[in-house]
């Protein structure tokens, strides 16, 4: 596949495909990027990172054995932390933390392909230091923990307790005489478990604990806690720490365990934005709300979002480059073999990820406007803001973990046999985002946090009471009575939202009958929580159409025809797929009928179609470098079977032609000698 000078040429079909594409590829780039100047920016930092000769390993990551693989992380890790020191801070200092940090993400997927064991230093080490510290304690910790002197983590779980953070048992109690916290394990279960770079990698370790001071509990809190000695890395006295061992992916984590001997911390290692213990053992409360120490979490909950949104973009990049090379069967006797993408029901598993990766990041981006709006009020004293945002972050974070992970592996599956290849990479995309859906809050969990705002908020519906911004719908549907339908796309985001309207009026009838029948109340809610869970995904459902649609209005309003037409046909379909899966639900709460849903279905399999010349324009869109896809079959030029085939190579089992295993055993074997 090269030509005489030696250029590597792209796959004929993939060629073929880009030439017939509707639109101007960099157009749409540059809307996800959020604008032209954000795409030049973020390109040049990839050029710059991303030519570097430590990305190509000769020997797959997945081929190397656990402690190969660790080594082998912590030593990209460093190079690349080096990296962001010298290179990437000319991009405006502090700043590329900031608006780059997505950048900053997205190439250290080329570094590493699965996880580095600094991601929880950067990730929630240094963000709580932030949110957590006074401005005194942010100078002493930040610059450290930015020069990487410091390296943090993020051990807040424990063995028996992960959700119920209420229930963690490890404590820290506070000694007036030396003016030291006494950290302690009591039990088995109160040892610390998961912190991503724990097990081997850090020194330091923010630990949530039990405060105790004058005898009395005041709930969980933050401290900064040193483990390893600086020098020689060695456990310090009192502190019991390990790796927890393999796990369905995050495998170069080294996420860790941590138990602690009546071990003592100074006092001013409690990070004392939103409490404090003064000298002699007093506390003082200064977070007015209550849950201000839960700011990481929303924090990562916010981040998350966005995380998906760009995993699902590199799973359906790879899935949709692939099914244009690849070729099967045949359509009628006799003619050549179509191209997979071809097949509709190919089109059905793709299309979705396409839409649903802008829907994700649109409504991430948004998300990230509105946590901004929340973070300053914060900063002005004000909290009211913060229930309908932990409401709204708790549920856009659980679906959108959710989506993501089955949506890649449903491009996985189509790609048949070869997306099982760990060189595909789908299957760390998916080991890598399925986790999403647990870790910083499980998806039941989280769900459940929303339904308790929305049956609130329909209360005071009731009760003719104003209604903070995304449930403002409810006093619009409060009334019993069908959602008229109308098949326009706005007229689905009101049928949504018509939906979750009757969901959760039907939650709060079951409660309410329940607690007629002389149960209490929490036990009422909790035999409803099956409906309070759906109810919660109603409403999240149609923030998320809600959101996409008129973002995507707005963003292509200055677009050419064609940008904005095929903008336009991934959120109809997406509005059209989610009506169809909840069809359902629309038959029970909205008026549509049953021909209003064969106009539907033939309005989604005309889209199908629609969007079919331009699908490997949409994904070339998201302008994601081989280097960070990191896939056989995904590649710019195609080149699918030659790139299986470098990669096979590759293996260890093929080093040699004859396996010691033969002479050991199978010999014996066949011989009758074993
Ligand atoms: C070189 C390296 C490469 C570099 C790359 C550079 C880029 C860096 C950037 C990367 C950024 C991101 C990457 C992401 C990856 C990060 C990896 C993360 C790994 C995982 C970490 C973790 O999992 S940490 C542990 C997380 N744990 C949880 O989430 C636990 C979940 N549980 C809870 O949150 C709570 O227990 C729960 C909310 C369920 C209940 O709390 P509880 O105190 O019991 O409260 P309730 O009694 O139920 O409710 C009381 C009221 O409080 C309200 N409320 C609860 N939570 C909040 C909140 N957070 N905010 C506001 N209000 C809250 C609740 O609504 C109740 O209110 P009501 O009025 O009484 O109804
Ligand atoms: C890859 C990975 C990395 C992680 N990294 C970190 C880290 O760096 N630092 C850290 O502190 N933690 C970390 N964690 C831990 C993570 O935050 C927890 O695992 C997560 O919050 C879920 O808690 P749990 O494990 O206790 O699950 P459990 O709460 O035990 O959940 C088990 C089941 O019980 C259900 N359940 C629990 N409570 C309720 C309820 N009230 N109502 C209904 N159903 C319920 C859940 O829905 C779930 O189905 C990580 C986890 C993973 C998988």
């Amino acid at each position: 596949m090269s030509d005489n000078k030696g250029v590597r040429r792209v796959n004929e079909d993939l060629a073929r495909e880009r030439a017939n594409c509707s639109f101007d590829v960099r157009e749409i780039t540059f809307l996800l990027d959020g604008g032209e100047n954000n795409t030049i920016t973020r390109k040049k930092i990839e050029d710059f990172t991303l030519t570097d000769e430590l990305l190509s390993d000769k020997v797959p990551d997945e081929c190397l054995s656990p402690k190969e693989k660790y080594e082998n992380a912590v030593r990209k890790s460093c190079l690349f932390g080096k990296l962001v020191k010298d290179k990437l801070l000319e991009f405006g200092g502090l700043e590329t933390f900031g608006p780059n940090s997505f950048v900053l993400r997205r190439i250290a997927d080329a570094f590493f392909k699965e996880i580095s064991p600094l991601l929880l230093h950067l990730g929630m080490f240094v963000p709580t230091i932030l949110g957590q510290c006074t401005a005194e304690q942010q100078s002493e910790w930040l610059p450290r923990a930015l020069s990487m002197q410091v390296i943090g983590t993020y051990a807040q779980t424990e063995l028996g307790h992960g959700t119920f953070i209420r229930g963690l048992e490890t404590t820290a109690t506070y000694d007036p005489e030396t003016e030291e916290f006494v950290l302690h394990s009591p039990t088995l279960s109160s040892f610390k478990w998961w912190a991503g770079g724990l097990g081997k990698t850090v020194n330091h370790c923010i630990v949530v604990a039990q405060l105790h001071t004058k005898g009395q509990c005041h709930g969980t809190h933050p401290f900064i806690v040193q483990i390893r000695d600086l020098e020689t890395h060695q456990p310090l006295p009192g502190i019991k720490v390990g790796e927890i061992g393999p796990k369905l992916g995050f495998n170069t984590a080294d996420n860790g365990f941590l138990g602690f001997d009546k071990y003592r911390i100074p006092r001013m290692n409690m990070m004392m934005k939103n409490a404090q213990i003064l000298k002699d053992g007093t506390y003082v409360k200064l977070d007015r709300h209550g849950k201000m120490t839960y700011g990481t979490m929303v924090f990562i909950r916010v981040m998350v979002v966005n995380e998906v949104a760009f995993n699902l973009a590199k799973a359906a990049t790879i899935a949709v480059r692939y099914s244009a090379v690849r070729r099967q069967s045949e359509k009628k006797p006799g003619e050549p073999e179509p191209q997979i993408l071809d097949y509709v029901t190919q089109q059905h598993k793709l299309f979705i990820c396409i839409a649903t990766a802008h829907a994700l990041q649109l409504t991430s981006d948004w998300l990230w406007r509105t946590f901004s709006g929340v973070v300053t009020d914060i900063k002005h004293g004000k909290t009211d803001s913060l229930p309908e945002f932990h409401a709204l972050s708790s549920c856009l974070k659980a679906i959108s973990t959710s989506d993501a992970a089955l949506l890649i592996e449903q491009c996985r599956h189509s790609c048949g046999g070869h997306g099982y290849m760990m060189s595909s990479n789908l299957p760390l995309i998916y080991s890598f985002v399925t986790a999403t859906r647990t870790y910083e809050g499980d998806y039941t969990v989280l769900l459940l946090q929303t339904a308790r705002f929305l049956i609130k908020a329909w209360e005071q519906a009731e009760a003719g009471k104003p209604l903070t911004p995304t449930v403002s719908y409810l006093t619009k549907y409060f009334k019993d009575g069908r959602v008229p339908w109308d098949s326009t796309s706005e007229g689905i985001v009101n049928a949504a939202y018509g939906v979750a309207a009757g969901k959760i009026s039907a939650c709060v009838k079951s409660i309410r009958n329940r607690v007629k029948t002389g149960l209490s109340y929490e036990d009422a809610w909790d035999l409803t929580t099956v409906q309070l869970v759906a109810a919660a995904e109603a409403h999240c459902r149609a923030v998320i159409c809600d959101v996409y649609r008129s973002e995507a209005v707005r963003l292509t309003e200055k677009s050419s025809p064609n940008v904005r037409a095929v903008m336009r046909q991934l959120t109809t379909l997406y509005l059209h797929y989610w009506a169809l899966e909840r069809i359902g639900d629309l038959l029970r709460y909205s008026a549509v009928s049953e021909e209003d849903v064969v106009a539907l279905q033939q309005k989604y399999e005309e889209l199908l179609a629609l969007i079919r010349p331009d699908a490997v324009g949409l994904v070339d869109a998201f302008d994601i470098r081989d280097e960070i896809l990191n896939s056989t079959l995904g590649a710019y030029d195609g080149r699918v079977y030659e790139r299986l085939m470098e990669e096979a190579l590759k293996s260890p089992l093929n080093a040699e032609p004859v396996n010691r295993s033969f002479h050991m055993y199978l010999k014996p074997l066949m011989q009758g000698k074993l």
